[in-house]
């Protein structure tokens, strides 16, 4: 479904990804770990057309999308759920929810069945529609940006730390929620930080290392694998292999 060849990009003239390569599978959830500062979100920038890749390619079902601005992107129907302040919070859940819309300029009447239809999945569209999204607690809030983004009904979402800033009872929620997405016929690609959320709620995972991929696999695979630890704790090279070519030392 998502391939990325080669990925190069950065950030005034430094280069943050250097030959990221990743396949994500369609109707899957896909999670990429590692350590701070790896480039996990420049990924994300990158697929969301908010960062020009330097080299590389990126295609979506088959179509190029590598460097097209972020209109075109989710004209793809690739739609990214930003790390946070993702809200107006004067706004109620209802006005937060139908704004997601107004990109794609639908009947009235389909954007409502549609709202109606993610109320099933998302609670709080249900339960407080007339409620500002900045009385909501995070949890909930992240629900509404989740029922936000899939107002567009996408191929493909984008999470970009869901779990960030979240107590660890909201974590369920994030869960639910995403595997809501999911049924709902989109394929996640998503960037935690909390590694074992992530592995506990991907088919696939991808560990990234300076800008490069230093495992992937299933993400039972990755939960296992001997070097996840010394990634994360900067024992292992940047170049250890992939599961198929694991390291030796
Ligand atoms: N807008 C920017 N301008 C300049 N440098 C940036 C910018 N955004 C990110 N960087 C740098 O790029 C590097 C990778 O950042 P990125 O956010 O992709 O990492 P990450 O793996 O998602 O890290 P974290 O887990 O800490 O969020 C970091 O060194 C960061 O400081």
């Amino acid at each position: 479904m998502i391939t990325i060849e080669g990925l190069w990009a950065g950030y005034g003239g430094i280069d943050i990804l250097r030959g990221m390569d990743l396949h994500v599978e369609e109707a899957g959830i896909t999670c990429i770990v590692g350590p701070n500062g790896a480039g996990k979100s420049t990924v994300l920038k990158a697929m969301s057309g908010i960062l020009k890749p330097r080299r590389g390619r990126i295609t979506v079902g088959g179509v190029d999308i590598t460097g097209r601005p972020p209109e075109a992107i989710l004209r793809e129907g690739v739609v990214q759920v930003p790390q946070r302040h993702g809200l107006f919070s004067r706004l109620t859940v209802r006005q937060n929810v139908l704004m997601g819309a107004y990109v794609i300029r639908r009947r009235r009447k389909h954007i409502e069945a549609r709202y109606d239809e993610l109320a099933t999945l998302f609670p709080p569209l249900a339960e407080r529609p007339d409620v500002a999204a900045g009385a909501l607690s995070g949890g909930q809030r992240r629900m509404v940006e989740f029922a936000r983004a899939m107002m567009l009904e996408p191929r493909v979402v984008l999470l970009d730390e869901p779990t960030l800033g979240l107590d660890p009872r909201s974590l369920a929620v994030i869960r639910e929620s995403t595997l809501a997405m999911n049924r709902g016929g989109a394929t996640v690609l998503m960037v935690e930080q909390n590694v074992r959320f992530g592995l506990s709620l991907a088919h696939e995972a991808t560990v990234m290392s300076a800008g490069t991929v230093a495992l992937a696999g299933t993400a039972e695979e990755i939960g296992s694998h001997p070097a996840l630890m010394d990634l994360f704790f900067g024992a292992a090279t940047t170049s250890s292999g992939t599961l198929s070519r694991p390291r030796t030392d």
